[in-house]
């Protein structure tokens, strides 16, 4: 594998060996981009791409051959257009439901069309639930051989596109699914691998349905076009580079060649191992959002099977009912403490960009869905939305020592910053800490390994202080205007206690829209359904009524 780091253009110094690249730490790499001041013209650019202007300053980044040339942030941020050049306007995101037969293919690319006024750049997940299969395909061929990979072939046919444009896909699927079961081994890294055979496919067959039917389209791999990743395999970060990469690449092929972008999504390149990446479940979201805002476009779009964000998952109680409006802070809160409608990290990038989100429902066009802004009107807004994350671990942590130690919560963090645990909801007091790890980090590594690392934390703590090691929690987090916490805490408390739930730890986070209640796992189904009917069912209640925008006001 080669890496190489260089400056194009007349002026470029020698490029930086692959060893010299990989001992870069992401924040250095950034200040490499920004800080220099060489000024060189750009004549070394990858052969489809056009450089934007003859005096712009590029780093370029070669991984394996293949070159990403990251421009100054300057530039990118005011391309320069002819008259009558269009840019691109909006993405929009089609997850694995939205896309999940032939037939919806179809009508997706009608829903498309449908905008003739925009210019999108499409993201899609794989089709339907093809990335648990090809989770389940690689599990199977681990323990008992091969599993055959035909189904994805029906839909190529319905389509009526070429199917030899996957079949070299699904020769070299089967390879992997071969060489993982004479292995008898499924890694992180193969995992990411296996998987994105998903998307590659899913985008390939949708250029080639809209190409056919007289839309110009263009497929794009994510990992080709600049979508630089940390090496976290099946969770990995989005990093700095990624933007001005994305945004070159797909605004020059838009300007050289207009043709509708279709981009996969989830996918990335991880930056040391230069191997293919995931960026979690769901992680379409995320890259839609990050083209959106490298791009820096007037709106994203994610089209789910919903009406939007509703104000709980109608998984857990089906009257759930859309929100119309939220804050990027509020949608955040909501999808790190686990509303699966949206990627955990998926609204840094629109946040950082400050382009709105509109979540959509792509079988129900006609709803308004939910929108997401900077700012909203909260005057009135006490609850939004009600959130439920489970399987989570609490850990007790009390001082061995007196009073009045200072350092204790230093020491308690260094622990699990040195082991690499990311901590979620804490609470805490000068001699004691309790706080919850956070699952999709923990959970995604092998089994063996999460108990060795809980064992592990627990013996380290256990060096200052008594540690009770709590499992099988949940938390519900109460998503809303914290500012009128005494009227959302007296109100939930009312409900909890008529139900003889006890709060096991309660945390008000300093993003003032989150308020999180640990209970225990077989108890905080039926916590979030009696909270949804005391909070948005109850017309005029004791103590709250609902307001124009769905969510609960107070009557004072
Ligand atoms: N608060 C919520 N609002 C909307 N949907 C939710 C919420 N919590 C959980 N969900 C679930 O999220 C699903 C949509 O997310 P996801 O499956 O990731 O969509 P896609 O695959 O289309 O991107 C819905 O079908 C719903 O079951
Ligand atoms: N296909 C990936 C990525 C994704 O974002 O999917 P979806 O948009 O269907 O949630 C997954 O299942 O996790």
């Amino acid at each position: 594998m080669e890496v190489a780091l260089q400056y194009c253009g007349p002026k470029t110094p020698s490029p930086v060996s692959s060893r010299s690249f990989c001992q870069y730490q992401p924040p250095s790499l950034q200040r490499l981009r920004f800080a220099s001041s060489v000024s060189s013209s750009s004549t070394a650019f990858h052969p489809s791409v056009k450089p934007l202007s003859c005096t712009t300053r590029v780093l370029r980044v070669t991984c394996e051959g293949r070159a990403v040339d990251v421009l100054e942030k300057s530039q990118l941020e005011n391309p320069t257009f002819g008259e009558n050049e269009k840019q691109l306007s909006c993405v929009m995101k089609f997850g694995g439901s939205s896309v999940a037969s032939a037939e919806r293919m179809r009508e997706v690319a009608d829903l498309i069309l449908s905008f003739p006024e925009e210019r999108p750049v499409i993201v899609l997940s794989a089709m339907g639930k093809t990335t648990n299969k090809l989770l389940l395909a690689g599990e199977k061929a681990v323990s008992c051989g091969i599993t055959n990979v035909s189904s994805i072939d029906e839909t190529v046919d319905e389509l009526g596109v070429d199917r030899s444009m996957i079949a070299t896909y699904l020769e070299e699927l089967e390879q992997l699914l071969k060489g993982i079961a004479m292995m008898k081994e499924l890694t992180l890294r193969t995992k990411d691998y296996l998987v994105s055979f998903g998307e590659c496919m899913s985008t390939r067959i949708f250029a080639a349905y809209l190409n056919k039917i007289g839309v110009k389209a263009r497929q794009y791999d994510a990992f080709e076009i600049g979508f630089i990743t940390t090496d976290d395999f099946t969770n990995a970060d989005i990093m700095e580079a990624t933007y001005p990469a994305v945004a070159k690449w797909l605004h020059s092929d838009w300007i050289s060649d207009p043709a509708i972008p279709i981009v996969t999504g989830f996918l990335g390149k991880g930056w040391r191992s230069c191997a293919v990446t995931t960026l979690g479940r769901g992680g379409s979201d995320l890259t839609a959002t990050t083209i959106g805002k490298a791009l820096g476009l007037r709106e994203i779009q994610v089209w789910k099977d919903v009406d939007g964000v509703l104000t709980c998952d109608p998984n857990i109680y089906p009257r759930a009912e859309p929100v119309p409006y939220l804050t990027f802070d509020e949608a955040a809160e909501l999808a790190y403490f686990g509303a699966q409608v949206l990627h955990p990290q998926s609204m840094r990038p629109a946040r950082e960009g400050d382009v709105p989100v509109r979540v959509k429902n792509s079988y129900n066009p006609k709803a308004p869905g939910t929108l997401i802004t900077r700012t909203r009107d909260m005057t009135k807004a006490v609850l939004t939305s009600i959130v439920l994350k489970r399987n989570v671990t609490m850990l007790d942590i009390v001082s061995t020592r007196m009073l009045g130690q200072f350092g204790f919560l230093a020491k308690v963090f260094s622990i699990f910053e040195d082991l690499g645990i990311s901590v979620d909801v804490v609470a805490t007091s000068e001699v004691s800490i309790s706080l919850t790890l956070d699952p999709s980090k923990l959970w995604s590594r092998e089994l063996i390994q999460q108990a060795s690392e809980l064992d592990h934390v627990v013996e380290e703590l256990e060096k200052i202080a008594v540690v009770n090691l709590l499992q099988h929690r949940s938390i519900i987090s109460l998503i809303g205007n914290v500012q009128r916490s005494s009227l959302i805490l007296e109100k939930a408390f009312h409900v909890l206690r008529t139900n003889g739930v006890n709060v096991q730890m309660i945390s008000q986070g300093a993003s003032k829209v989150n308020i999180s209640l640990i209970v225990n796992d077989d108890e905080a189904e039926q916590c979030v359904r009696a909270l949804h009917q005391a909070f948005f069912e109850s017309n005029i209640s004791e103590m709250g009524c609902k307001s124009e925008n769905g969510s609960v006001s107070s009557l004072s």
